[in-house]
């Protein structure tokens, strides 16, 4: 791996646009696959997702939680996974959504950013028990070229009943994550390593809640594209002028083309496109 994440991120999305696809083996797509759902059907579905896909999109992002459902053999599978992206030069983000106290963080950071086979080019995490929590990660992130994405606004409709919260210093929970990341972030070009997830779902939230997302100056992660029911012409209200530095994501709609990997690469690229224009206007 030679250099940061965000260098390398912004090398991919111009290549291929900006679009990130997941590879979330659901038991019903795990069926429609004609695979069993089981760890060797979720190695399959990762492995044929990443072959087909290798070269053709700016990353892919596996769901964590679909390879641990099937325990040791399915996290095994997961690093499988992991590996033949790396070895494809395809970038991965880990969707694990750790968070936890400072000093378990460390060993998160450990699995998910250091040397562990279970480390990505990047990790998501919870900054719900603390931003400064997750310094251990970050740390160990930044000394490895790694990146991080932080959960700022989910695209689930009960993510606000938190993130909208005004906290303690007058700031809403939300902007208080997107200021801490955008200080981790100050006076990286082309943008630094440490992003945020903002679905493509929250509407006029950004606004909404005073959050100035280009000044993140981070990859700004956004799922809820397809099966969620947002569309490419919903970022540009949710984003606004922060459309640089938008990574859309989308899982059950590209992988609902598959198992075929020319029917996987066109529905990436038609996604790829749509985002790509959207984000243009
Ligand atoms: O706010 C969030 C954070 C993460 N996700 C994850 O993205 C994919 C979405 O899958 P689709 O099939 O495109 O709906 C999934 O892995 C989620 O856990 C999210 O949706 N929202």
């Amino acid at each position: 791996m030679s250099g940061r994440f965000g260098a390398r991120l912004a090398e991919q999305v111009a290549a291929h646009g900006p679009l990130c696809a997941g590879i979330d083996p659901h038991a019903p797509l795990l069926a429609a696959w004609g695979l069993a759902d089981d760890a060797a059907g979720v190695e399959r579905f990762g492995r044929t997702v990443v072959e087909a896909l290798a070269g053709h999109v700016a990353c892919v992002k596996p769901q964590a939680a679909f390879f641990e459902r099937h325990g040791s053999r399915g996290v095994a599978a997961l690093e499988r996974v992991i590996a033949d992206a790396r070895d494809a030069g395809l970038l991965t983000i880990v969707d694990a959504k750790r968070g936890d106290i400072g000093s378990t963080m460390a060993g998160y950071a450990d699995a998910f950013v250091g040397d562990s086979p279970l480390a990505g080019d990047a990790v998501t995490v919870s900054p719900y028990l603390g931003f400064g929590s997750l310094r251990p990660l970050l740390d160990l992130a930044a000394e490895r070229g790694r990146g991080v994405f932080v959960l700022a606004l989910t695209s689930n409709p009960e993510g606000a009943s938190v993130q909208h919260a005004v906290g303690a210093d007058g700031r809403p929970v939300a902007r208080a994550v997107a200021e801490a990341a955008a200080a981790e972030n100050a006076g990286a070009a082309p943008f630094g390593d440490v992003g945020l997830v903002v679905g493509a779902t929250v509407g006029p939230a950004v606004a909404g809640l005073g959050i100035d997302l280009d000044a993140v100056n981070g990859p700004l992660l956004a799922p809820g594209v397809g099966a969620q029911g947002a569309t490419a012409a919903d970022l540009q209200q949710v984003f606004g002028d922060a459309r640089r530095l938008v990574l859309a994501s989308s899982s059950r709609e590209v992988l609902a083309a598959g198992p075929d990997p020319a029917g996987l690469r066109d529905a990436a690229r038609r996604s790829a496109d749509a985002v790509r224009a959207a984000l243009a206007v």
